[in-house]
């Protein structure tokens, strides 16, 4: 079980000792609690050599990392070992709007390396009852979670007035707007995408881990199609004997027990798996009307009715999961027997899993990427607006300075999880 530390300092990596300012504070033991696996998997693709992307006249060359970052060639060696300051990133698009603020493409400006920026606002946050929790959770857990398939935090700063989070940028856009395109996708295709998200959910589950929102929209696409999930605002760790109690999702893909007010925990997740397989096959999820009453009613009491052309196996698998009773729930036992039961199953008869998580498997949808600075896959809703960007100089902002309720946000990953990809 992860130990979560948050209150009284700013961690810094320890590996990112050296070159700390006389008033950074170190302090050691997050390390520890990743799990050995998911490195074994990270320095596997370690290995794999950066392809390259088209150069386009007069701009910055590109490479592409094998997980999907994209790294100029202009300054590979850099070493970050230090904190990061708003002005250190250029911002270049607005990628998508958040319930506490945008998240932007930036550009790191030592190494021209493209990120994703989540900006949270201090005030909105302060304004939800659950506001500062939450930011707590998405930052811990980012730092936590090493996965395949699960967006890498790099950085974690603030300024006077928001919070920065430093993400993998995921250029392929979401998994959502790629569904829309195409209405619904092939029983293949689900059956990859759901493989790649059981593998994260499994990941986060092991950890003690509860997503509590999955949902298309917050599944990624790196470059190369791969998922990768985001929004960890209403994760959860759960405490062993202990439920979750709150509230928490979006209505269509939340559990039963969440709408009644019951305790819960890993269950949720699997819930709102089956509903997600069913959205993707079908083209939109199972429990729809136009009012949340209506919504929670059916989610509480009818059955799902899937359409004829859904096959066995993928019906087969959508009614284990959507049990109201999530005792009789695949995978809500969160035990090895449970994962083998669902890695087993008929759906991912053509998976590979250990393939899979290696990512050897060719992704089903490959996103058109002409120039990963120009945020091609995102909606022009988003891209075209203005940047407003007003950040308050932080660079010599004392520790103390910064409001106790968000003290210890601060994060360096370590220069070799920064620099592999
Ligand atoms: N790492 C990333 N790379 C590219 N785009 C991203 C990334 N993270 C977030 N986005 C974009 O920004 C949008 C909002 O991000 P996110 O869902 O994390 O915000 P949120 O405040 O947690 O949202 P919500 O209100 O749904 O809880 C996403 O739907 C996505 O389009």
């Amino acid at each position: 079980m992860p130990v979560f530390l948050f209150d009284e300092q700013d961690y810094l990596n320890e590996d990112a000792h050296s070159g700390l300012s006389s008033d950074d504070e170190v302090v050691e033991g997050m390390d520890g609690h990743i799990d050995p696996l998911s490195f074994r998997k990270l320095s596997i693709s370690e290995e794999d050599s950066a392809k390259d992307v088209k150069k386009k006249e007069g701009t910055v060359e590109y490479k592409l990392g094998e997980d999907g970052d994209f790294i100029s060639d202009r300054n590979n060696n850099y070493v970050p070992n230090q904190k990061m300051h708003p002005n250190d990133f250029h911002p270049i698009a607005v990628l998508g709007r958040g319930s506490y603020g945008k998240v932007l493409l930036v550009k790191q400006e030592q190494t021209g390396r493209l990120f994703a920026q989540k900006q949270l606002k201090k005030a909105s946050i302060r304004l939800r009852a659950k506001g500062l929790q939450q930011t707590k959770n998405e930052r811990q857990i980012l730092e936590e979670v090493r996965h395949p398939f699960i967006c890498r935090l790099y950085y974690a700063f603030q300024d006077l007035d928001r919070l920065y989070l430093i993400l993998q940028y995921a250029p392929g856009g979401e998994l959502f707007a790629h569904l829309a395109e195409r209405r619904m996708l092939p029983e293949d295709a689900v059956a990859y995408y759901t493989a790649e998200l059981t593998s994260a959910l499994i990941h986060l589950h092991k950890l003690g881990i509860v997503y509590r929102d999955l949902k298309p929209e917050n599944c990624l696409l790196d470059a190369e199609g791969h998922v990768m999930l985001t929004d960890f605002g209403l994760s959860k760790v759960a405490e062993p004997g202990a439920n979750c109690h709150s509230f928490v999702g979006t209505e269509e893909y939340c559990a039963p027990e969440i709408l009644l007010e019951q305790p819960y925990d890993y269950g949720v997740d699997w819930w709102s798996m089956g509903i997600l397989i069913y959205d993707l096959l079908v083209g939109s999820p199972p429990f729809t009307a136009n009012n949340h009453k209506k919504i929670m009613e059916k989610i509480v009491r009818t059955k799902a009715n899937i359409p004829f052309y859904v096959s066995p196996d993928a019906r087969d698998l959508i009614n284990k999961y959507l049990k109201k009773n999530p005792k009789q729930r695949l995978g809500a036992n969160n035990s090895v027997a449970d994962y083998e039961a669902i890695k087993k199953h008929r759906m991912y008869r053509k998976i590979n899993w250990a393939k899979l998580e290696n990512r050897e498997l060719p992704p089903p949808i490959v996103p058109c990427i002409t120039d990963p600075a120009a945020a091609e896959n995102f909606s022009d809703e988003f891209t075209k607006m203005p940047i407003s960007v007003t950040p308050i100089f932080s660079d010599n902002l004392p520790d103390g300075s910064h409001s106790s309720a968000f003290r210890g946000f601060t994060y360096v990953a370590s220069p070799n999880f920064i620099n592999f990809s």
